[in-house]
């Protein structure tokens, strides 16, 4: 594990600073995938240098050029911690010629991908699984003869099995019907895919809960990737935690294809108005009363984490609903939230499905220590406490390369002082 950081701001709490934020790693991992079903006629601008999206691309060439020969070998694909490049590539690497075996870190083990097992293994893809049934690592061997395209898939546990779907679809000789059984969890995950299979020339239709690709050719096309809204919405944290705030995000525009962009709406809230000029938008901290009471992440849950953290800095009670897939991200997102608000004496209740934020007890200790289970959103949604308290010491200073590689280097050019503990 790697070192612990202290941060802490000394002086007036005043931000002005202009940020440069890299790819958007979910926008990445998709670029990828298609550029790689596509056989190189899409190509891909913009790359993000987050960790995940570097071992995905690496994982993609590896295979591209592993022999082909059949001796029933099999080439080890690590993801490591990349949720959304596990849950792809299962797809992917079905459709491909050779046996692979799909894993990760020891946390990837336990997040759930029977759903999408079953759901390609319903239409002929050949995976099983090498240690335990419905977890990571898989025994993936392809290419597989399509049996069918009809396939019932359930919504509420996660997108990214219906994203990995929908890409392979058009690779597919009979396409792919997907039929979304219960409600569609992060569902602006799911129109991102489509509109950036869109600009590759690929159509579908999406009639109530089903969604149809017909087998298609990929266009020649190059996929522009837009900087990370999710990495932005720390900067609105800082913002809104700060008693001045005029930052500037170059490259974000007011149309994006990421949900997470929703985070200006969310903000507006707290008084951070979001402008879009020059190429990029612009955040400025405005004296504003927070009236809103509910917020629902069910189509932004990576906000999650940054928005709970903001409202009990700045104890604010609010209530939480839309949290359901939390518990099987990078770690158990509600149980590491309540943990470490602990700390600062607020609670985060459950009840009847949903959080409440109980800000009674808030209090800012001169310094403490946030555990961040392995969590890169646990490290950057707390890091901006440091301009409520006087230190704080976050756990394990890499786990931000997932998402975010150079988090302390720009907090560091914002004016925190960042030192190692
Ligand atoms: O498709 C994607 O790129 C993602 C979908 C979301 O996951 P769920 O659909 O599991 O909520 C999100 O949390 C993840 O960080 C990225
Ligand atoms: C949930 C996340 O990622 P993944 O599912 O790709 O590991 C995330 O980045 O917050």
């Amino acid at each position: 594990m790697s070192k612990n950081l202290l941060l802490s701001f000394k002086g007036n709490k005043q931000i002005n600073t202009e940020i440069r934020l890299t790819g958007s790693k979910s926008e990445c991992n998709r670029a990828l995938i298609i550029s790689a079903l596509s056989k190189g006629t899409v190509g891909v601008e913009n790359l993000s240098v987050a960790a995940d999206t570097v071992t995905l691309a690496g994982s993609l060439k590896s295979v591209v050029q592993s022999p082909k020969e059949t001796n029933g070998s099999s080439l080890t694909v690590d993801i490591g911690p990349a949720g959304t490049a596990m849950r792809f590539l299962t797809a992917f690497l079905s459709l491909q010629q050779g046996n692979f075996l799909l894993t990760g870190t020891e946390r990837m083990k336990q997040r759930p991908i029977g759903i999408l097992v079953e759901a390609l293994q319903s239409i002929g893809a050949k995976i099983s699984y090498a240690e335990n049934e419905g977890f990571p690592p898989l025994h993936i061997g392809g290419p597989f003869e399509q049996s069918q395209a009809n396939v019932k898939i359930k919504g509420d546990i996660s997108s990214q099995y219906i994203s990995a779907l929908l890409m392979i679809a058009p690779a597919l000789p009979q396409g792919l019907s997907l039929e979304i059984e219960g409600e569609l969890t992060s569902k602006p995950y799911v129109e991102m895919t489509l509109a950036m299979l869109e600009q590759t020339g690929i159509t579908h239709e999406w009639n109530e809960n089903i969604i149809s690709i017909a087998p298609q050719q990929f266009k020649p096309a190059k996929l522009y990737v837009e900087p990370d809204w999710s990495a932005a919405s720390y900067w609105y944290s800082i913002a809104a935690l700060a008693d001045e705030a005029e930052i500037f995000l170059p490259g974000l525009n007011g149309y994006s294809l990421q949900g997470d962009s929703k985070i200006t709406e969310i903000m507006a809230n707290f008084g951070i108005t979001s402008q879009f000029k020059n190429g990029g938008v612009w955040l400025k901290k405005e004296p504003k009363q927070v009236e809103r009471k509910i917020f629902d992440m069910k189509e932004c849950p990576d906000l999650a984490q940054t928005v709970v953290v903001i409202c009990a800095a700045l104890g604010h009670d609010a209530t939480f609903t839309g949290l359901e897939t939390l518990k099987i991200k990078e770690t158990n997102r509600v149980l590491a939230l309540q943990t470490e608000l602990a700390k600062i004496g607020v609670k985060f209740i459950e009840k009847n499905f949903s959080y409440k934020l109980d800000c009674s007890g808030l209090h800012f200790p001169e310094k403490i220590s946030v555990s961040t289970y392995e969590d890169h959103r646990m490290a950057m949604a707390f890091a901006p406490l440091a301009l409520k308290i006087a230190e704080v010491e976050i756990e394990d200073q890499h786990v931000v390369d997932k998402s975010y590689p150079y988090f302390w280097e720009d907090l560091a050019k914002a004016g925190f002082n960042i030192g190692t503990a």
